[in-house]
């Protein structure tokens, strides 16, 4: 196996305890990894970490040239439009072609001279991700890029990043709260806990996943556990 991400004994701490504890983390071109923790496990530390935002003494930190971001909030310039965020820092001839391109995959070809002010949460985040793909990373790193969207908007953003995933293949990145986030998306889902990860779990499950598949329910059921949250219909 080729291996695009290769982390060893990673640490962080913020002056007291360590917040990423010796991480090791290997991931393969186009793996779909989700991470999961309690709040304040080191998740978006991690993530940062990873996308060169923050930087943290390691054995072996190996990660690839090409790599993109997308927060929880879309974080687009109001002044610029929709397209004009989207081609912003593509230093191509063919900027605006390519984000054109990439405004069609999210399918927001109609959205294109919009402002960012006009668009609701669930196009913001779509824009976000184009700007994200526009840039053909090898490595994508998503911080709960749903979580501050309504359930039914955030079901269709999971088949979209899917697709995504899908049409251009990156390896992915997904730090979530949301189990079924995880389960449904994600070749492989990690659990921390305090800097140090507690649970591997492999999900070797045809797409489009249910959630009413008996396996799936069986791998959220297991990462609940983990997570100390007791189902309310176990
Ligand atoms: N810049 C910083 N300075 C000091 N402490 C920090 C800093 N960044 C993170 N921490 C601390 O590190 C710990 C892990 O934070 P992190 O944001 O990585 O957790 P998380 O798992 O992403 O949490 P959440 O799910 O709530 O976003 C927390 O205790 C946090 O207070």
């Amino acid at each position: 196996m080729s291996t695009l991400v290769d982390i060893r004994k990673l640490h962080r701490s913020f002056g007291g305890p360590a917040v990423l504890d010796s991480i090791d983390l290997t991931m393969a071109p186009g793996e779909f990894v989700a991470l999961l923790g309690r709040s304040g496990s080191g998740k978006s530390t991690l993530l940062r970490v990873l996308a060169g935002l923050d930087t943290a003494p390691a054995q072996k930190l190996e990660l690839p040239v090409r790599r993109s971001v997308v927060f929880q909030e879309p974080r687009l310039l109001p002044w610029k439009s929709v397209i004009e965020n989207v081609a912003l820092g593509v230093r191509r001839a063919d900027a605006r072609t390519l984000a054109t391109q990439a405004l069609a995959d999210v399918g927001l070809s109609h959205r294109v001279d919009a402002w960012p002010l006009t668009l609701s949460g669930g196009e913001a985040q779509r824009s976000a991700l184009a700007r994200a793909l526009v840039r053909e990373p090898k490595l994508l790193l998503l911080d709960e890029p749903f979580a501050a969207l309504d359930a039914l908007t955030r079901l269709r953003m999971h088949d979209l990043v899917f697709e995504l995933w899908r049409k251009h293949h990156p390896a992915v990145l997904l730090v979530t709260h949301d189990v079924w986030e995880a389960v449904a998306l994600a070749d492989r889902i990690l659990v921390l806990d305090q800097g140090r990860f507690i649970k591997e779990i492999r999900v070797d499950i045809d797409h489009p996943r249910r959630r009413d598949d008996p396996r799936t329910s069986r791998i959220e059921a297991e990462l609940l556990k983990e997570l100390g949250v007791e189902p309310l219909h176990a």
